[in-house]
C-alpha cells in the first residue's frame, strides 16, 4: 500500500464508511432536533424559571428561529461548500457547531444561551444536510446511490421518531442529565464517524451542492436539491441567455394554477406538522397535566402511522391519480383536527381531562398520523407532472433535468417557509384564542386546501419519474409530438425520399439500421471499478452498434426515487448540461456574426479543412455505395465551422506540447475568431472538446471490450487522436418549396461521433426498410454514431449508418458533432477475430489520416486544400 496515504486509507475511504458516517450525521441531526421538543417546557420552567404563561411564547420563538435559520443558511452553506476542496472540513465544522450548540442547550441557564445553542444547531444541521448529500452524490456511484440514500433516509426517519419519543421518557424516568446522556452518546458516535471517514478521491471531483431538504427534521420526507450553479464561469452571453430562459420558465410555471396549488400544499403540510410540534407539549400539560413521558408517546402516535402508511399512499396515488386521495386526505383531516381540539376545552366539559378526553385526543392523533401521508409529498408529485406536461409543449424551456432541479428547490423553499410560519401562526393562535380555535383555524385551512386541490390538481395517475420516460425507446412514428405534421409530410415529399429505395438497394447492409428505434444507453457504469458492470454496458453497446449504429447516451443528471416522495437529483460523471448549453450559445453567437466576419475564417483559406464553410459550402456526395456524381451534387442548406485536434483540448498533453507529426495535414491550425469578436469563444469550445475527448477515450475502451479485446487495445492508437468538431447551423426552410437537405445522406469518416443536437429536431437515420428513422433531440442525451473506420475495423459488423439532416421545423437548428478517430498515422486494419472464411476482410489496411483527408476533400465545394 501507498505509504503516503493515512492509516487505514482503504477502509476509511470506502463507500460503506462514507455512507455510514453521513447516515450517522443525519441521524444525529434529526434526533437532536426532535429531542428538545417534548422536554422544552420543562427546561424553560424548571431550569430557566420562566413563568409558565410564557412557555408557549418561547417555544414558538425557538421553533420559528429554527425554521428561519434553516431557510437562510442552506443556500449560504451550499455556496461556501462549493468553494472548499474538501467536504470533510465543512462537515467537521458543522459537527463542532452541533456539539457546542447541543452543550449550550443542555447546560443553558439563560434564555439567550438556549437560543444561541439552537441557532448553532440549526446552522450545523443545514450544513450537515448540504454537505452530507453532496458527499454521497460525489462518492457513491449512481448504481448504489438509491440504496445509500434510502439507508440514510431511514435513519433520518428513525431520528425523527426516536428523538421526541425517548427524550420525554428519559426525562421523566431517569432525570434531566441522564436524559441528555443519550444525545451525547449519539454525538460521540457522530464525532468518531466523521473523524475516521476520509473523503475518497479528494480533489478529483468538484462538489455538487444539494441543499438541505427543508422540513426534513420534522417531516423527513423530501430530499430537495438546490438548483446547482455552474461549476465554471459562463460566458456573458450564456449567462444572459440562461437568465432569460430562467425568467420565462418561472413565468410559465407560476401562471399555472396547478403549480400554485402544489406549492400551497407543500407550505400547508409543513406548517401543520411544525405547528402541531410547537403547541402539543404545552397543550397536553395544560389539558391533561401530562408530563414528558406521555407527551413523548403522543409524538410517537403521530409519526409512526405516518411513516408506516407513506408507502401505501404513494401506491394509491400511482393507481388512481393524485387529486382523489389528496382531497380525501384534506377533508378527513377536518373532523380529526376538530376532535383533537375538543378535549380540555371549556366548551366541551364532557371531554375534559378525564379518560374520555384522553382517548378522544389519542385516537384522533393516531388517525391524523394515518391520514397525513395522503397529503404529504403531493406538491412534489404534482410539480413533476406539470413539468412533464410543459416539456411536451416546449422542450427547450423545460429541459428535464434543469426544470426538475428548479421544481425541487421551489418545494424546498415551500417547506422552509412552512417550518417558519407554522410555529409562528399556531403559537399566536394558541396563546390568543386557545387550542380549540387554533384547530378550527387549521381545519379551515384544510378545507381551503381540499377545495383548491379539487379544483386544480391533476386527476391523472402520478407521472413516471422523468428518467423513466426518457428511457422509453423511441419508435418511428411515435415522435413525442415534437415534429409538426408539416414536417412529416415534407419528409415524405423530399426528393431523396424517392431515391431512398434505390439507395437502400444499392447500399451495403452495414450502413443501414436494422430496426425501427434508436436505443438509449445509460453510461452510468462507464468507469465502474467492477469489470462485470463494464462488460454488461459493453454488451448493450455491442447490440446497438451491430443493429443500429446509432444510440443515445445519457450524460447528465438523473433522478433517483428513493422513497415515494424523496427525489434526489444528481449529476453523474458525464458532460454537465451547462457545458452543452454553453457550446450551443457559442454556436449561435458565431453564426449570428455578419457574413464578412465569418468569411474571415473561411475554410478555403485553410490547408487543413478548418474554419467557416458558408451556406451551401458542403456538398452531398452520397455514400461509397451510392455516390452522387459531382455535377449532380446538391449543396447543403447549412453553414458550418470546423476545428481539429489541438493539444490544449487533450488532458493527456501539456498545454505547450508540440502538435503531433502531421503527414496528412490535419492537426491544429484552427482559425479561431478573435477575442474582440467573440470573447471566450475559443476557451468554451476547447473546454467542450476536452470533455468530449475524455468521454471518447473512455467509450473507445468500452468498444474494445464490446469487440472481445482488452480494454486498452486502442489506447496506443489514440494518443494523438484524429479529432474534428464542427458547429452546424441549419436555417429553417420554406416548406412549400422543394425540400433541400440541411446535410445530405452520408456516413461519418472517423471511428465514431458524439453529437449534441440542441433542441430542434432534424436528424434522420436510414433503415433497411428504406425508412428515415427520426432521431429527435431527447433532453439529457447526446447521440453516438459509429463511423467508417470503426466499422471497417470490425469488418463491418458495427454499422456506420447513413444519416442526414432536414430542418423543416421552421426554427433555427444548431448542432455540434464531435468526430473521434484514431491517430491519423495509425493503421486501420480489420481485426483478426472478425475475419473468417465466410467473411473475409472487407478492406486492405489503410492510414486513418489518408482516409479522412480524402473524404473531406470530396465534401467541400471549391476547396483547394
Ligand atoms: O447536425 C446533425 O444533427 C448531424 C450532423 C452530422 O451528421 C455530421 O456533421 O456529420
Ligand atoms: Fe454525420
Amino acid at each position: 500500500m501507498d505509504d503516503t496515504k493515512p492509516w487505514g486509507y482503504r477502509w476509511r475511504s470506502s463507500r460503506l464508511l462514507v455512507v455510514s458516517s453521513i447516515t450517522v450525521a443525519l441521524f444525529a441531526e434529526t434526533f437532536l432536533y426532535g429531542f428538545l421538543t417534548p422536554i422544552l417546557s420543562y427546561m424553560l420552567e424548571e431550569r430557566l424559571h420562566i413563568d409558565p404563561s410564557r412557555t408557549q411564547t418561547y417555544t414558538t420563538a425557538l421553533l420559528t428561529v429554527h425554521g428561519f435559520i434553516g431557510l437562510v443558511s442552506a443556500p449560504i452553506v451550499a455556496h461556501l461548500a462549493e468553494k472548499t476542496p474538501s467536504q470533510k472540513t465543512p462537515l467537521l465544522i458543522a459537527l463542532a457547531g452541533c456539539f457546542v450548540g447541543t452543550l449550550m442547550i443542555a447546560l443553558a441557564s439563560s434564555l439567550w444561551v438556549l437560543f444561541l445553542g439552537r441557532i448553532l444547531q440549526s446552522m450545523a444541521g443545514a450544513a450537515t444536510w448540504v454537505v452530507g448529500f453532496a458527499l454521497l452524490a460525489n462518492n457513491v456511484d449512481k448504481k448504489h446511490l438509491g440504496q445509500s440514500m434510502g439507508m440514510a433516509m431511514s435513519f433520518v426517519t428513525a431520528g425523527m421518531v426516536g428523538g421526541p419519543t425517548v427524550s420525554g421518557a428519559l426525562l421523566q424516568l431517569f432525570g434531566y442529565w441522564t436524559a441528555w446522556a443519550l444525545p451525547l452518546v449519539v454525538l460521540v458516535l457522530d464525532i468518531i464517524a466523521r473523524l475516521v471517514m476520509i473523503e475518497p478521491g479528494l480533489g478529483s471531483k468538484k462538489i455538487d451542492t444539494l441543499s438541505k431538504p427543508a422540513g426534513a427534521s420534522v417531516l423527513g420526507n423530501d430530499g430537495i436539491p438546490e438548483e446547482s450553479t455552474a461549476l465554471l464561469p459562463d460566458t456573458p452571453s450564456t449567462v444572459e441567455h440562461k437568465q432569460d430562459l430562467k425568467q420565462e420558465y418561472y413565468r410559465v410555471m407560476f401562471s399555472d394554477p396547478r403549480v400554485l396549488t402544489a406549492l400551497a400544499n407543500v407550505v400547508v403540510v409543513s406548517s401543520l406538522m411544525s405547528g402541531i410540534n410547537n403547541t402539543l407539549p404545552v397543550h397536553l400539560r395544560q389539558a391533561f397535566g401530562w408530563k414528558s413521558l406521555l407527551i413523548s408517546m403522543m409524538f410517537f402516535c403521530l409519526q409512526v402511522p405516518n411513516i408506516v402508511l407513506s408507502g401505501p399512499s404513494g401506491w394509491l396515488r400511482d393507481r388512481i391519480g393524485i387529486r382523489g386521495p389528496t382531497v380525501f386526505g384534506w377533508l378527513a383531516m377536518i373532523p380529526l383536527l376538530l376532535l383533537l381540539g375538543i378535549p380540555g376545552d371549556s366548551h366541551f366539559p364532557w371531554a375534559g381531562g378525564d379518560a374520555a378526553g384522553k382517548s378522544i385526543f389519542t385516537s384522533s392523533l393516531l388517525a391524523l398520523g394515518s391520514i397525513l401521508p395522503l397529503v404529504r409529498g403531493v406538491g412534489a408529485v404534482q410539480l413533476a407532472y406539470v413539468v412533464k406536461d410543459m416539456e411536451a409543449k416546449d422542450a427547450h424551456l423545460f429541459e428535464a433535468n434543469r426544470s426538475n432541479l428548479r421544481v425541487f428547490s421551489m418545494t424546498e423553499v415551500g417547506y422552509s417557509l412552512g417550518m417558519m410560519f407554522g410555529p409562528m401562526l399556531t403559537g399566536s393562535l394558541f396563546e390568543g384564542v386557545g387550542f380549540f380555535y387554533m384547530t378550527v383555524a387549521l381545519a379551515i385551512t384544510c378545507l381551503i386546501q381540499a377545495v383548491i386541490s379539487w379544483r386544480w390538481l391533476d386527476t391523472l395517475p402520478s407521472p413516471e419519474a422523468p428518467e423513466a420516460s426518457y428511457n422509453r425507446r423511441f419508435v418511428v412514428g411515435e415522435d413525442n409530438g415534437i415534429y409538426p405534421a408539416r414536417y412529416k409530410a415534407a419528409v415524405s415529399r423530399s426528393p431523396s425520399a424517392a431515391s431512398v429505395k434505390t439507395m437502400t438497394e444499392k447500399t451495403e447492409s452495414s450502413q443501414l439500421a436494422d430496426c425501427s428505434h434508436i436505443p438509449i444507453i445509460d453510461l452510468l457504469t462507464l468507469d465502474s471499478p467492477n469489470f462485470d458492470e463494464r462488460q454488461k454496458l459493453a454488451r448493450s453497446i455491442y447490440d446497438a452498434c451491430t443493429q443500429v449504429g446509432f444510440f443515445y447516451i445519457k450524460v447528465d443528471s438523473s433522478n433517483h426515487t428513493i422513497e415515494p416522495e424523496i427525489l434526489i437529483l444528481l449529476q453523474n460523471h458525464g458532460i454537465p448540461e451547462d457545458k452543452i448549453d454553453g457550446i450551443h450559445s457559442s454556436a449561435k453567437r458565431l453564426f449570428g456574426l455578419p457574413e464578412e466576419q465569418k468569411m474571415k475564417l473561411y475554410i478555403g483559406n485553410s490547408p487543413k479543412f478548418r474554419g467557416y464553410s458558408p451556406l451551401g459550402g458542403e456538398k452531398s456526395t452520397g455514400t461509397d455505395d451510392d455516390p452522387v456524381a459531382e455535377e449532380d451534387a446538391v449543396s447543403a442548406l447549412s453553414e458550418a465551422f470546423d476545428i481539429g485536434y489541438e493539444t490544449a483540448m487533450d488532458s493527456q498533453k501539456l498545454k505547450d506540447d508540440p502538435l503531433p507529426r502531421d503527414p496528412y495535414g490535419l492537426y491544429g491550425d484552427n482559425q479561431w475568431p478573435g477575442q474582440d469578436i467573440l470573447p471566450n469563444f475559443t476557451e468554451t469550445y476547447i473546454e467542450y472538446c476536452a470533455m468530449m475527448l475524455g468521454l471518447c477515450r473512455k467509450l473507445m475502451r468500452i468498444f474494445a471490450l464490446a469487440l472481445g479485446l482488452p480494454e486498452e487495445h486502442f489506447d496506443s492508437m489514440t494518443r494523438d487522436p484524429g479529432v474534428t468538431s464542427r458547429m452546424m447551423h441549419y436555417p429553417p426552410q420554406p416548406v412549400k418549396e422543394e425540400v433541400r437537405e440541411g446535410l445530405g445522406a452520408h456516413t461519418d469518416f472517423e471511428c465514431f461521433t458524439i453529437l449534441s443536437q440542441g433542441s430542434v429536431p432534424g436528424l434522420q437515420v436510414l433503415s433497411h426498410s428504406g425508412e428515415w428513422i427520426l432521431a429527435p433531440p431527447l433532453p439529457g442525451t447526446l447521440v453516438v454514431n459509429i463511423a467508417d473506420c470503426l466499422s471497417i475495423w470490425t469488418n463491418k459488423k458495427f454499422k456506420s449508418t447513413i444519416h442526414r439532416v432536414t430542418n423543416l421545423t421552421g426554427q433555427e437548428r444548431y448542432s455540434v458533432p464531435f468526430f473521434f478517430g484514431v491517430d491519423y498515422d495509425a493503421t486501420v486494419s480489420v481485426l483478426p477475430n472478425h475475419i473468417s472464411d465466410e467473411r473475409p476482410a472487407c478492406k486492405e489496411p489503410f492510414k486513418a489520416g489518408e482516409w479522412v483527408r480524402e473524404k473531406l476533400s470530396k465534401a467541400y465545394v471549391g476547396y483547394e486544400g
